[in-house]
């Protein structure tokens, strides 16, 4: 029998995974190098007397994708929605230690809240278009900041809605009412009206699975070509998708952060028997 080669070795390690597809064909990734966008210090969150997120040391890098994996309930979308503070619309919750974006806390009493959303968007896994036109959905984000000049509104709608990979699915009917589009392109316009106000960060929770598989392919590949303008942090419980999507990988597990590094050498090449074990299916 021939030797296994090491791609061959790897693929049986992570399951039939396309390794192929990891990376992307980027060259070698090495967080030391990146230029950072958000991280975390000592970060802890509790609902209550529950704590959910156990002392999350991370640096995501900037124009990167990358992933939160892990089994349901280790604290992805908690952690994610730290990212923007959606937490705060939680009574119960508590966080003690820092989350920083350009180096500064995003917590510090002197955080303008709506205007750290602006600068970190946010999708979520069911599609929330407003009962409104196409057109206006995306123009939405400019209009609540007082821009109301038509040729002003049309750019950046025909632009975010080109950014979303939608343009020309839309184009001849940009004032019909966005609750008639197919659940996919509902998903694409969501993203385009959080790209319409250029955030620096887009959220990612799930984005994809409510869609079926030609939608979750588009916004995929979406997400591909967003990261050359954009921080993205996607939340996934698809191992393959964010095999296929991410840069970087972070593996949760009962509110811990176990493992974060570059997608290939995670899913590939993991350091901790956690890792393996959840990527190889052994629980999760
Ligand atoms: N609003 C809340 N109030 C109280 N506890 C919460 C709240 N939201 C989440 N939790 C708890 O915090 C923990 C982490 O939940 P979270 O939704 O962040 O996990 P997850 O990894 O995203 O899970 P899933 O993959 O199922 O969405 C869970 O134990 C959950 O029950």
């Amino acid at each position: 029998m021939q030797d296994l080669e090491p791609m061959t070795q790897a693929n049986t390690i992570t399951h039939g995974f396309d390794i192929a597809s990891l990376g992307r064909g980027e060259p070698t990734l090495n967080l030391e190098q990146e230029d950072i966008c958000l991280e975390t210090k000592d970060f802890n969150l509790f609902y209550g007397t529950k704590q959910a997120l156990k002392t999350i040391n991370m640096k995501i890098p900037r124009k990167r994708v990358t992933a939160y994996i892990g089994p349901s309930g280790c604290g992805k979308s908690t952690l994610l929605r730290c990212f923007n503070r959606m937490n705060d619309l939680v009574d119960s919750v508590n966080v003690k230690g820092e989350v920083l974006l350009d180096g500064k806390d995003i917590f510090h009493p002197s955080v303008n809240v709506a205007d750290l959303r602006r600068r970190v968007g946010m999708v979520f896994q069911k599609p929330n278009p407003f009962p409104k036109s196409i057109y206006e959905n995306v123009a939405y984000g400019l209009r609540l900041q007082g821009i109301n000049n038509r040729r002003v509104l049309d750019e950046v709608v025909e632009k975010s809605l080109r950014g979303a990979a939608l343009w020309e699915e839309v184009k001849d009917r940009l004032h019909e009412n966005a609750l008639g589009m197919s659940g996919g392109q509902q998903q694409r316009l969501v993203i385009a009206r959080a790209i319409a106000i250029e955030p620096e960060v887009l959220l990612l929770d799930e984005p994809a699975s409510a869609l079926d598989p030609i939608s979750t392919l588009k916004i995929e590949e979406l997400i591909s070509e967003l990261k050359y303008k954009y921080t993205i942090v996607i939340v996934t419980h698809n191992m393959q998708q964010a095999a296929r999507v991410s840069d970087y990988t972070a593996f949760m597990y009962l509110g811990e952060l176990i493992e974060f590094g570059d997608t290939s050498t995670l899913f590939t090449n993991p350091k901790e028997k956690q890792t393996e074990d959840y990527i190889t299916g052994r629980y999760g």
